[in-house]
Formats: structure tokens, sequence, C-alpha cells
């Protein structure tokens, strides 16, 4: 179905409204999180609900989901009343949540993981395995899927398939209301566009989906609606092509924002990390990469390019087999975390979870840890009127929604856990700092002070890796962006070199042929992947 085609199905069906809310407050001790909200849902539209971090969209979402109850106002699905709190009542009533990372079960099989806990059984006993894998697989097709995904264990898919197939597992109830929760943020580019195909075909049907994102730009693309939420209100709700990304990152921060370029000269040649021939069987091959004292550099690839696992071979994750590593001066073997720790490297990985945050412990604790290893490399007891002072200042500078240092990290948003975890690995100071998606799921305010954060701590002389798949954090971050293809480096690019240059050499695009525009080089991708 093409756009034209989607977007006339919801202007058509525009007067069916399947879900109201109406004044909805919610308030958790010392906060305010919702304050009076109306939001509503029509039949086959996708309705944006952005914010930054702490404005309330998981809260309000929660509610309309019944996970939580609201202190007041009502949610009607259907033109009937949804019992406050009662994520059975929300389910029956046709609402389904996906959130951004998979509630799957690796070891079934994607048949299994979607008929769990109501598998269909023959005469009500043996379980039915091929008509749920017949079932299975026409739910499948019905979202543009494969079908033979029915058969593979949910844990061989990588994570764009494994969220799709968690859409497809709630198409097994009756939905009427479809939440993604953030449903791009862990994407690439060509992930992207197969969920806005199973959005796009969902919405044909006359489902109606609640879509929380950060990445404004996509909005224009596949939303209907933007209702933004600033501090627990609805401060705006509007058709999607009446607002520019600008004009939405301004209602959510609630002030005007400058256009903020960086300009910074090129450091000095002074190798703080050398890389020679590095490789690992499989995943990636004769990567030489230098790290200068003072640079940030920039790593860009597609999914399958190796980015990811040439930033966690540095750092000791999965050992790089071949090549030699050389940090300040000596060659290390970096056989694990603690050889790189030693070494003076440093990451923040993707997967926030896999480093963690201490939930029940303070935002003063968990960001005092990282001062706490800093202290202790030079043998200095820690100093606790300092670690609170440390912690007060990133609380302000990355603007932390919370009441206080003493906050529990666990009651924060998850975006506000991230800047903590953020804050932690930036307080030591490492020679070397490897950085894996920094402000993926951070709202667009903190991302600026993030970003400036990561560039003052070149400016003190630490070396910057960063790993993103956000062209425009790359281009302002970076002073080289090095691309790489299937594993191997396909280019190298100054600052100031374009979106279109960079996507153009991940997907492989010769310089004949290079692009004019990113919706040009998005294209291409698009082509390629989709090609038999
Ligand atoms: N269980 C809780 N206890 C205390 N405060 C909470 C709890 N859950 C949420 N809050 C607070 O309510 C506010 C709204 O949080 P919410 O998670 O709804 O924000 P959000 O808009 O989803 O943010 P993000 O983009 O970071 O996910 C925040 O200030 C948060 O700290």
């Amino acid at each position: 179905m093409t756009r034209a085609e989607t977007s006339q199905t919801s202007e058509i069906s525009e007067t069916a409204t399947l879900l109201v809310s109406r004044g909805v407050r919610k308030r958790y001790s010392g906060v305010q999180a919702l304050r009076g909200v109306d939001f509503d849902v029509h039949a086959g539209e996708v309705h944006a609900l952005v914010g930054e971090n702490g404005a309330g969209k998981s809260t309000l979402i929660k509610i309309v989901s019944g996970a939580e109850a609201a202190d007041a106002g009502t949610v009607d699905v259907g033109g009937r009343r949804l019992t406050p709190g009662d994520t059975n009542a929300a389910l029956a009533a046709g609402i389904a949540t996906v959130y951004q990372e998979p509630q799957l079960f690796g070891e079934l099989t994607v048949a299994e993981n979607i008929f769990l806990g109501r598998e269909l059984r023959r005469g009500g006993r043996l379980i039915d395995w091929g008509a749920q894998r017949a079932r299975v697989g026409a739910l499948l097709e019905r979202l543009g899927l494969d079908p033979v995904l029915a058969d593979v264990r949910a844990a061989d898919l990588p994570v764009a398939e494994q969220q799709l197939v968690s859409i497809a597992k709630a198409f097994a109830h009756d939905v009427r209301v479809l939440i993604l929760d953030e449903p791009s943020a862990i994407l690439t580019d060509q992930e992207v566009q197969t969920l806005f195909r199973v959005i796009d075909s969902v919405k044909a049907e006359g489902v109606g989906v609640i879509y929380i994102s950060h990445r404004l730009d996509e909005l224009v693309v596949v939303a209907d609606r933007v209702t933004v939420l600033r501090d627990g209100e609805v401060v705006a709700t509007r058709p999607a092509r009446e607002l520019t990304v600008r004009q939405t990152a301004e209602l959510m921060t609630g002030h005007a924002l400058e256009e903020r370029r960086v300009s910074r000269d090129a450091p000095a040649s002074d190798p703080v990390l050398e890389a020679r021939g590095l490789g690992a069987a499989g995943s990636f091959h004769d990567v030489d990469l230098v790290l200068n004292r003072g640079e940030v550099v920039g790593l860009y690839g597609l999914v399958g390019s190796g980015v990811n696992e040439v930033a966690r071979a540095l750092y000791g994750i999965d050992p790089a087999d071949t090549g030699t590593v050389t940090v300040g001066g000596r060659v290390r073997r970096l056989r694990g975390t603690r050889d790189a720790v030693r070494a003076g490297v440093a990451m923040l990985p993707a997967n926030r979870k896999v480093q963690g945050v201490f939930a029940s412990k303070s935002i003063g604790f968990n960001i005092s840890i990282g001062h706490l290893r800093l202290l202790s490399r030079f043998g200095v007891a820690m100093d606790r009127r300092r670690e609170k002072v440390v912690a007060a200042d990133f609380l302000r500078r990355i603007a932390i929604k919370a009441p206080g240092v003493h906050s529990l990290v666990g009651t924060l948003s998850g975006g506000n856990q991230q800047k903590v975890v953020l804050a932690r690995s930036l307080v030591e100071r490492p020679d070397v700092l490897v950085l894996e998606e920094p402000t993926q799921g951070v709202d667009v305010g903190a991302k600026d002070e993030i970003h400036d954060i990561v560039l003052s701590l070149a400016d003190q002389g630490s070396a910057v890796l960063v790993v993103s798949s956000d062209l425009a954090e790359l281009q302002r971050l970076a002073d080289r962006v090095l691309v790489m293809r299937e594993g191997r480096p396909a280019g190298e690019f100054p600052r100031g070199a374009s979106q279109a240059d960079l996507l153009s050499a991940a997907a492989g695009g010769d310089d004949e042929e290079a692009p004019t525009s990113l919706d040009e080089a998005r294209a291409a991708i698009t082509e390629e992947v989709n090609q038999p």
C-alpha cells in the first residue's frame, strides 16, 4: 500500500474515535506525572505521543493499558469505560502494548511464543502444532512478514525482527489500539522502513496506533497526528504535516532552540589508541583505526557492517582474534573488559541493561560509582561531600528530571535513567572513551547537553570513539567518520561530510552515482534491501 492510499484510509475513518481519555491525573511520591491529560485515537490513524524525558508519556500509556490506575480521569474504548488499573480489561477491550525491548522467550519458536499460554489443542488436550503454525503463518503474512519465521527460535532472530514478532503476537488477540513504545529506537534505517510497512498494514485494517518516539524526523513519515506532552500536560495536538521537527522540539522544551553547529580544528596527530589489522572471524576484518588525543572519531555502518563488534573488541567484550591494539604506546591484549579498563579504555554500551543501573540506589550513588573507580585508581578515599557536588552538577547539566540527588534511580523515567548511566561513565574521564548510541532514548534538550559534555571531554584530552546510527549526531560530534560495510572499512570522511555521503558509503554506493540527498540515499538502500 502506498502512503497516499494509507492517508486516505485514515481520513475516511476519521469520525471513528476508538479511544478517548479525559482529565487523566497521576501523582507519584513527589512528582505530578500527569496533570489532566486529554488524548484520543481515531481508527486507522497513527497518533504520535512525544515529550522530553519525564514528560509523562510512559505514565499515560500505563494508565491506558491498565498497568497503572489514574488518580482522576477516565479512559473509554469503543464507547465503554475501562476499569482503572485492570490490564485484563484493557486487553479485552483491544488495547495491546509493544515495548521497545521484545518480550519473547528466546528458546521458543515464534509460533510457540505467539500462542504461549493459550495453545490451540486438538480435542481439548494435545497441542495442535499444525494448526498453530498455519495460524501464525497467516498472521505473519497479514503483517507483510515472511511466514517461514513461524518455526525459527526467537533468539535466532535479529532484534528488529523480534520486535515485529512482538507486534504479530499482539495481533493474535483482537487489537483495536496498538501502543508502540519507542519502537524505532533500536532499529537501523532500513529496519525502520519495514516497521513502517507493518504499521501501514495495521492502519489499513482500521487499528489506531499510539506511537511514542524521540526520533522527531520520522513523525512526518509515520504519524497522522502528534500530541506533545510537557511536564504532564498536553501543550499541542496537531496534524503531523503541520509540524516541523524544530517546531515539535520547541513545543517539547517550551523555548526556541538555536541552530547549533560545531566547528573544531582537527586535533594534531598524537595517537592514544592504534588498532592495526584488527579482525574477528565472521564479523570484521582488516580494520585500522587511530584515535588521537582530543579527537572524536565516528564509526558508522548499517546492520552487519561490524561497527558495534569493533567497539566491543576495543573494550574486550568480544575480543578480536587478529591484529594489534596499542594504547598509550604499549601493545595491549584486550581479552576482557578488565584488560580494557586497565589500559584506560571506558565504554558506554548501547544495551544499557548490560551495564545496568543500581535501581534501588540513589542518583548520587549511581553517578559516584564512576567517581569511586576514578579515585581508587589514584588510591584516594572517596569524599562523600564531593560525590554529592559532582552528582548535583550532572543533574543540572544534563537535566536529569528528579526531585534531587537522593531520588532512587528506579523511580526515574527510562531516558533519565540513561542519562545517569552516561553521567557515571563521563565522571571517570578515561583516556579512551567508546560510546555506543550515546543519546538513544534521550530527549532533544539533553542530547545537546550530552554532545557538549562529550566534546568537552575531548577538549580535555580524551580520545573518543562514537558508534551511532544517528547521522546528525555523527556530523555534530565527529572530527572524522570511518564508515564500514560488510565487516570492512569502506571510507573515511572529515568533519563537514554530508549525511548522504556517509549513508551511501555504508550502503556500498559508488562515487559516480553518489546520491544528492539523504532521501535519495535512503531510497537506494531500500531498493537494495528489497532485491531478491
Ligand atoms: N514509579 C514511580 N515512582 C516515582 N516517580 C515516578 C514513577 N514512575 C514515573 N515517575 C516519574 O513520573 C514522571 C513521568 O515519567 P514517565 O516515565 O511517564 O516519563 P516519559 O515521558 O515516559 O519519559 P522517557 O522519555 O524518559 O521515557 C517522571 O518525573 C518520573 O520520574
